[in-house]
């Protein structure tokens, strides 16, 4: 890759080192201020970006093995740059060694940095020619250090895990985040039906396959962009992972019902809740902002619902109309996402054990305040995209201690996985589908 293409990525890299910002807003704004680079060049940025922000724990500990100065104590430049090297040297195989090592001399000396030429291009060509070498931490004897390199995530995030899954569980949850793994959708069958999608998407020579835990989605592989897929637009399909259309599911909403989805942006659970509802029920659908409703208006413009009302609402705040009213509340709320982490790179560096505690007390507050909507029946179907209990069962112990709730089984809609308790989690890497969690109740007065 030429020297302009490299720089953008050290740019793009240092942005969110010095500056903490989100790897997918910062590679998002290097993309658009580069749209008129070949495709070639850009499919290099992105995969340099996300792939040394992926693993960037391991890198971290290869340069150390061979760097007197520990990467923490470099200047970021310099951080950055070997990191880049590191990956390339890794993980990229169509980069030769020679220009892993001379380019990347070549951006620290470019940015002033000559004096340190010697030591950049002494650790990679160290790295380069011990890499079989290298001694990683032992499963048995430091599992805790093991998982953080192996995986690249860190040891709090490790001991997180292990407080709720065995190590044969968190290999394969943390290994699912480097799986190629397709694309959910599930078929809007109001305009649609599942083989007519499954046989349009074959046609433009989308591999597709169907979903084995809800029969309205297809497992897709093999595109470019969503949006351009044939059907897309015409609202036939929406991206919408299994978990979440048995988070919908498991609600059990009738024609007719009233259904309040109280964090609803994008949009997902509310286009199914509507489909559900029919033509005689509403889903009031509400979201923390006029940023995020927009997002659910236009899902619902392109699926042409006309059951759905959008609201910008707080949902810690009470809304006197609603209480008593509701037949199914939907409480898929903030979490800290770590169902989700290998989509978002993010997330596995940003979550600690007081952040979760936060989040979990977040989530008691909301659901303090929407299980008031609920009419005497009704039902409540609490969800998250995380796998932490103490967001998802503490958090359940603690709803039925407190609320005239009991909680329902929904092992008919999640079969085997233990949901006669009213509620599963559903594990990346184990399940077909995200990490997943996904209670219901129901008002008893
Ligand atoms: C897990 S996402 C919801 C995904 C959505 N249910 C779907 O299926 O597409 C959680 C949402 O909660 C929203 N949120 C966070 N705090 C909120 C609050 N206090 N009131 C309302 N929404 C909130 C976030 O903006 C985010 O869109």
């Amino acid at each position: 890759m030429d020297t302009k293409t490299r720089e953008v990525v050290l740019t793009t890299l240092l942005d969110i080192e010095k500056n903490h910002t989100f790897s997918n807003i910062a590679l998002g704004t290097a993309l658009r201020a580069n749209q008129f680079m070949s495709k070639q060049d850009r499919a290099y940025i992105t995969r340099m970006v996300e792939g040394v922000t992926e693993q960037r724990i391991k890198l971290d500990y290869i340069i150390n093995q061979f760097s007197k100065t520990k990467v923490n104590k470099c200047k970021p430049l310099i951080r950055c740059v070997l990191r880049m090297g590191t990956y390339e040297l890794f993980f990229m195989d169509s980069v030769p060694d020679s220009a892993a090592c001379n380019l990347s001399v070549k951006l620290a000396v470019d940015h002033g940095f000559g004096s340190l030429r010697g030591f950049v291009n002494g650790v990679l060509r160290n790295i380069a020619r011990n890499r079989d070498g290298i001694k990683y931490p032992d499963k048995n004897t430091s599992p805790l250090e093991y998982y953080s390199v192996e995986y690249s995530v860190p040891v709090e995030l490790v001991e997180i895990l292990l407080q709720d899954y065995d190590s044969e569980t968190v290999d394969r949850i943390l290994g699912s985040s480097y799986e190629m793994r397709p694309t959910s959708i599930r078929v809007n069958t109001d305009r649609i039906s599942v083989d007519e999608v499954e046989r349009k998407l074959e046609t433009a020579g989308i591999e597709t396959v169907r979903g084995s835990l809800n029969d309205t989605s297809l497992l897709i592989k093999g595109y470019d962009y969503v949006r351009r897929i044939p059907g897309f637009m015409d609202g036939e399909f929406v991206v919408q992972d299994q978990s979440s259309c048995l988070a919908v599911r498991a609600a059990g909403i009738q024609n007719g019902d009233l259904v309040v989805d109280v964090c609803a942006a994008p949009g997902g659970k509310t286009m199914y809740a509507a489909s559900l509802a029919g033509q005689t029920g509403r889903v009031i659908s509400r979201d923390l902002t006029e940023n995020k409703t927009e997002l659910i208006e236009e899902n619902v413009d392109r699926l042409g619902l006309t059951n759905v009302t959008v609201e910008a609402w707080d949902a810690r705040d009470l809304d006197e109309n609603l209480v008593g009213k509701a037949d199914v509340v939907i409480a898929d709320l903030p979490c800290s996402g770590l169902g989700i982490m290998g989509r978002k790179n993010d997330i596995k560096y940003n979550v600690t054990g007081d952040s979760i505690d936060e989040l979990a007390q977040l989530q008691r507050d909301i659901l303090d305040t929407v299980s008031r909507y609920v009419k005497t029946g009704g039902t409540l179907v609490y969800s998250t995209c995380t796998i932490d209990s103490r967001e998802n069962q503490n958090n359940v112990k603690w709803f039925v201690e407190n609320h005239d709730f009991e909680t329902v089984s929904i092992d008919e809609i999640v079969p085997r996985h233990g949901g006669d308790k009213g509620y599963v989690t559903l594990l990346q890497g184990v399940d077909e589908c995200d990490g997943f969690f996904i209670s219901k109740f129901v008002r008893t007065k």
